[in-house]
């Protein structure tokens, strides 16, 4: 800015700053100027352009920031109108991508593990709408379906098999601007209940280093339910930045879930929250929610490990239906409760996954070489 700027029109780029030092970051706990959100601010006579960048698409708290800015920018004498234009740019990883998974995984900037304890708890039909959710957001997204034993992408959606190679790598393909690639694609079903530990082990190693997954803002793998030999050398290989556990609201299924956040936190995994999946239902006739498998026991477990509540999924037809169709949820019936719960679901996951890439140097830095 030159020096004369600020006496042209009467207002100053300074001024326009110093004005959205007001706005914070819900999340962040910070101003959206000292986290260098503010890209551009531009002055012409009595309107002002400022370009916000925030660290998702996916933001949940997009248009209320995008309504602050303009707020406190039109409270500003010698402003008549402002127009604030909210962009999005995923951070890099700060943490070092092992070599193994560097050409596979390098351009990914987020690896989002979907885990259960327990198995037919939702688990895939979240990871579908949750990716889904943050495409339609406008984030480049992927889903490896890990769930060896039970694969149901290619039944979720109508996703192909791969057909393109680039080096020696598998190229994904795309269903709706989704890179899908799935157990389910490489063997068949009865063939994949017959695998021996090290032939899946080899199996999730390839898969972490053959695909071509270029540049993603996220990854989401449906992991197998369970704790066992299989999520661990997942976590092991895939350098994970953030967990989503799934549950139902029953005793029997938290027991599980609380396995599966300890078996990250001893991974050093961060867990971003707890989704609970078939939290209520709604009849057609009384709107009344019923909890058929009793109330709030996602949000129990989420409390006691302190953790976010990522969302409440009520029981919809609808959901199973369109999942058996090959339509993700999200897409096809975006009016539905569920569908709208699963969107909101999606936002808060980018949401606590900016702020969990924000706060460490990454996943990954536990993987330090002890003399470094
Ligand atoms: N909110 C919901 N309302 C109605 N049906 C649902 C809901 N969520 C999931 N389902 C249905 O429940 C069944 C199990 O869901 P899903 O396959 O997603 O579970 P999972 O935890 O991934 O299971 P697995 O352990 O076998 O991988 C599916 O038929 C699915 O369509």
């Amino acid at each position: 800015m030159g020096i004369f700027d600020r006496f042209k029109g009467g207002i100053s780029e300074d001024a326009v700053r110093e004005a959205l030092k007001a706005v914070q970051d819900p999340d962040l706990h910070r101003d959206i100027v000292s986290l260098g959100f503010v890209k551009k601010v531009d002055i012409k006579g009595k309107k002002v352009h400022v370009v916000v960048e925030l660290t998702t698409p996916a933001c949940p708290v997009k248009e209320q920031l995008q309504a602050q800015c303009r707020e406190v920018v039109e409270a500003l004498e010698g402003v008549d109108e402002a127009h604030i234009e909210m962009t999005a740019q995923t951070p890099k990883r700060r943490d070092t991508i092992p070599d193994l998974v560097k050409e596979a995984l390098g351009g990914v900037k987020s690896i989002i593990a979907v885990a259960s304890g327990k198995g037919g708890v939702g688990k895939s039909t979240s990871t579908v709408n949750l990716a889904y959710g943050l495409a339609q957001a406008g984030s480049k997204v992927g889903i490896l379906d890990a769930d060896i034993y039970g694969p149901s992408m290619m039944q979720m959606t109508k996703v192909g098999k791969p057909e393109e190679t680039r080096g020696q790598l598998i190229v994904p393909p795309q269903f709706g601007g989704v890179k899908i690639i799935s157990v389910g694609m490489f063997t068949e079903a009865k063939q994949a209940q017959m695998l021996r530990g090290p032939m899946v082990a080899q199996i999730i190693r390839q898969f972490l280093t053959q695909i071509d997954w270029g540049e993603l803002d996220y990854l989401l793998i449906d992991y197998p339910p369970g704790t066992g030999d299989i999520q661990l050398t997942l976590s092991q290989i895939a350098p994970i930045t953030g967990a989503v556990v799934v549950t139902t609201p029953q005793e029997v299924a938290l027991i599980d879930v609380r396995k599966a956040i300890s078996m990250f936190d001893t991974l050093k995994v961060p867990v971003l929250g707890v989704v609970e999946t078939m939290s209520y239902f709604i009849c057609d006739g009384c709107e009344k929610k019923h909890y058929i498998f009793r109330e709030g026991g996602g949000r129990r477990v989420a409390k006691e490990h302190g953790l976010p509540m990522i969302g409440e999924i009520p029981i919809e037809p609808k959901v199973a239906a369109d999942s058996d169709d090959g339509k993700p949820l999200v897409i096809s019936s975006p009016d539905s409760i569920a569908a709208k719960a699963y969107l909101d679901a999606a936002g808060q996951v980018a949401a606590q996954q900016s702020i969990v890439s924000s706060q460490s140097e990454g996943a990954l830095s536990h993987f330090k070489l002890e003399w470094e």
